[in-house]
């Protein structure tokens, strides 16, 4: 495309890398005159699923047409011509955010080089300009008010465009809170914002919110008779082209088209063998009260998880396995490093009886391994790009590209309303979507995945294309905070997992009544438990290379070894090994802190100067699940002999909380207050370290409490030399939280 306009641009500075697409070309590529751009930046595919529901629901209830798009592949920079370019096409834009806020008011990783370039322009002082005064744009931010930066992107992203002169249609911005209800909030954004879409583009249609059948398929399915083997992906992300793997010398390994040394990343995961694994609590159980209107209160889908062995109901009571596991991950070979306190993401594929178990819910078992694109559906205005990498398998696309493990959201539904032709299956959609008209809290309710809810509605016939191209999100990376350290094998890397499950409850259609209990996994603890369970059968590595055969209808990735990458953390010892730390971490939030401590023995074992090492750990009680207890006895132990044999030490103090030992609930907050005048000497005298990990909604808050509870008791200071201290310690980079 010609660029006959000019704006000069150099002065806000290069987009940080150069391989990015031109939306403009594709605006250029449309004949639409009214066009709304959807951008999303998402961690967890939150806001990719609320810019995909925003852009179809523009395109089938507005009839404005609508292009979605990751902000990651795009040249963001192209908005400051976007203004000039309407005006010279006569096209009328709007440009839509969905952003979400991660780390400590960071952006997402699919954000960063846009948050970069922003950041440049600001430094750079552009908005003399008003560079986007003819632009009028949407934005809805997604965070969570725990946080203490709490939507900071969605935030100052507008602040940003209003100092440029951009203009909301709606005059604000919309936000979501995930401690709350964010699917609620952008309900009641979405609400508002559609009546203003429509004024802005002078549109002459109404929200049509209750006729039927006004669903379009965005795509059209294609079986493809054969394919080149190397065409069709077997689960792969890269963007480089689909992987094999092959095995020697005792080794499975990636075969490699390039001739360079694969550099391992979010989009080229390394598959690791997983050298050990183990379970790490004894006995350790949850309990939960059945509520009287459960009618019928039995297992249900014991054969594909388990249940029978992991859930037990009596006396109006389920009592679900509470287990964690260990996991020690072998790196050798792939070229990655890490430091300690870092994270990695791990690519979770789905339960394979749960896939089965789909397929025949569909009643396409016998075209499950047919290879299959998706193609534009010439009727659908939708430009949804699909969630899957093609061609592949049916198969493929169910287990490794779409999560059909997560809760079915208010847009699903509508979807899925239309399959049906069964008066009580339509009538309990309706009852659904009428329920989270009313109250989207009311969602609660209906919480279950896809094989759930065709379980319950049988009736119900979706067509592959939906399920595979408008329905399901895809499934995105978890990520788990490493729990060793690099100075201590560099070839390996340990996570330390809890496995989400719980009770799940379901209604039938016909009465609406709850009825069953479902006991509910995670996708990605489900996943590393199948793996834990796998690898205790004798030969299981074996069988595993037997699999690895090359038929494509059959290849698929090895199914023993994780596909990983590693994200970097700010979560950092300091760099002087002498100052003292105080880390806070009950329950898995002792992760980084195995990686750390793990480090200063190594550095002690160097010889080096290692400062005090404080932990304060919790859980509920020592003889289930005090993680690591034997592992950090030793080596409080070896320190001890270090100390009786004159050789260097250093003080390692493990402090701990159980909470269901005695009568009295003791946290680490407590154990923490106890031992006040020490805290306040390391941190006022000593230039300690203080380091929390776990849970953010309320561990995380009430330490920091207690920690300006010491500075007021023992240290004296008032609220605003609190306020003034802690601020300090965090921009000092001496107060750090890695919480979730
Ligand atoms: C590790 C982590 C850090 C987070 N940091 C913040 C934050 O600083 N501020 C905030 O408002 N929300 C924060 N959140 C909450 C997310 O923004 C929120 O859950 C959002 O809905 C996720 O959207 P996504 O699925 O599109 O990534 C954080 C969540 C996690 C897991």
């Amino acid at each position: 495309m010609e660029k006959n306009y000019t704006v000069d641009l150099d002065k806000y500075g290069e987009y940080p890398r150069d391989d990015k697409e031109s939306f403009i070309k594709e605006l250029n590529d449309i004949e639409e005159k009214d066009v709304v751009l959807v951008f999303f930046g998402t961690q967890t595919g939150t806001a990719e699923e609320f810019a995909t529901t925003f852009s179809q629901e523009i395109n089938e209830k507005l009839h404005i047409q609508s292009l979605l798009y990751d902000i990651e592949e795009y040249d963001m920079s192209e908005l400051l011509e976007l203004p000039l370019y309407c005006k010279e096409k006569g096209k009328n834009v709007v440009v839509s955010f969905f952003m979400s806020t991660y780390g400590e008011g960071e952006p997402t990783d699919n954000a960063i080089d846009f948050w970069e370039w922003l950041q440049n322009c600001v430094e750079n002082d552009v908005n003399e300009d008003k560079p986007l005064k003819d632009l009028n744009y949407l934005l809805f931010g997604l965070g969570n008010k725990t946080y203490e930066m709490y939507d900071f992107v969605g935030r100052e992203l507008n602040r940003i465009f209003k100092n440029w002169g951009g203009a909301s249609i709606i005059g604000e911005f919309g936000e979501g809170d995930d401690n709350e209800d964010t699917e609620g909030d952008f309900q009641e954004w979405k609400e508002k914002t559609y009546p203003c879409l429509l004024k802005y583009f002078q549109s002459n249609t109404n929200v049509v919110e209750d006729e039927k059948n006004l669903f379009v398929p965005s795509f059209n399915i294609k079986y493809l008779d054969s394919s080149n083997d190397k065409d069709v992906f077997i689960g792969e992300l890269s963007h480089n082209g689909p992987r094999r793997w092959g095995y020697k010398d005792n080794a499975i390994f990636e075969l490699n088209n390039s001739p360079n040394k694969q550099e391992y990343d979010a989009k080229h995961p390394f598959y690791a063998k997983v050298s050990q694994s183990k379970q790490l609590f004894q006995d350790c159980y949850d309990s939960y009260n059945i509520s009287s209107n459960v009618k019928d209160s039995k297992l249900y889908d014991h054969d594909t998880l388990d249940a029978k062995n992991i859930c037990k109901i009596e006396n109006n009571k389920i009592t679900i396995k509470r287990e964690c596991l260990h996991l020690d991950i072998d790196i050798s070979n792939s070229n990655i490093t890490y430091n300690a306190g870092d994270h990695v993401a791990i690519y979770a594929r789905n339960n394979e009886f749960i896939v089965n178990e789909l397929l025949s819910l569909l009643g396409i078992s016998d075209k499950a391994d047919s290879i299959i694109t998706l193609e534009k559906n010439p009727k659908s205005k939708s430009h949804i790009a699909a969630n899957i990498s093609m061609p592949c398998t049916i198969r493929t696309a169910l287990t490794y590209y779409l999560d059909i493990n997560a809760n079915l959201k208010i847009r699903q539904f509508e979807i899925i309303s239309n399959y049906t032709e069964n008066l009580e299956e339509q009538k309990y959609y309706n009852n659904i979507i009428e329920d989270f008209k009313n109250n989207s809290a009311n969602m609660e309710k209906y919480q279950k995945t896809l094989p759930q809810l065709l379980k319950e509605c049988p009736e119900t016939k979706i067509p592959i294309e939906v399920v595979l191209g408008d329905l399901l999100p895809r499934i995105m990376p978890r990520y788990y905070s490493i729990s060793s350290s690099p100075k201590t094998n560099p070839n390996t890397l340990s996570i330390t997992a809890i496995l989400v499950r719980y009770p799940h409850f379901t209604t039938s259609s016909s009465d609406l009544q709850l009825n069953k209990m479902v006991y509910k996994e995670g996708l990605c603890t489900g996943y590393l438990n199948t793996i834990y369970k796998s690898l205790q059968n004798e030969g299981a590595i074996e069988q595993m290379i037997n699999e690895l055969n090359y038929e494509v209808t059959n290849l698929h990735p090895p199914k023993l070894m994780l596909p990983i990458s590693i994200r970097e953390s700010s979560f950092k010892l300091p760099r002087d090994t002498t100052l003292p730390i105080i880390m806070i971490g009950p329950g898995t939030g002792i992760a980084p802190f195995r990686g750390f401590i793990q480090e200063r023995m190594w550095e002690i074992r160097q010889n080096k100067t290692v400062g005090k090492t404080i932990l304060f750990f919790g859980c509920r009680n020592r003889n289930q699940d005090y993680l690591y207890r034997e592992e950090l006895e030793s080596l409080c132990n070896e320190l001890e002999e270090r100390k009786n044999q004159n050789k260097k030490s250093f003080e390692l103090q493990i402090i701990n909380a159980f909470s269901r030992e005695t009568n009295k609930k003791v946290y680490v907050q407590h154990r923490l207050a106890e031992h006040g005048e020490m805290i306040w000497e390391l941190i006022r005298e000593k230039r300690a370290h203080i380091y929390i990990c776990g849970d953010a909604n309320n561990m995380a808050k009430d330490v920091q409490a207690c920690i300006e509870n010491i500075a007021k008791t023992v240290g004296g200071m008032g609220d605003n030399q609190v306020n003034i201290l802690i601020k300090d310690l965090k921009l000092k980079g001496r107060f750090h939280e890695d919480v979730w």
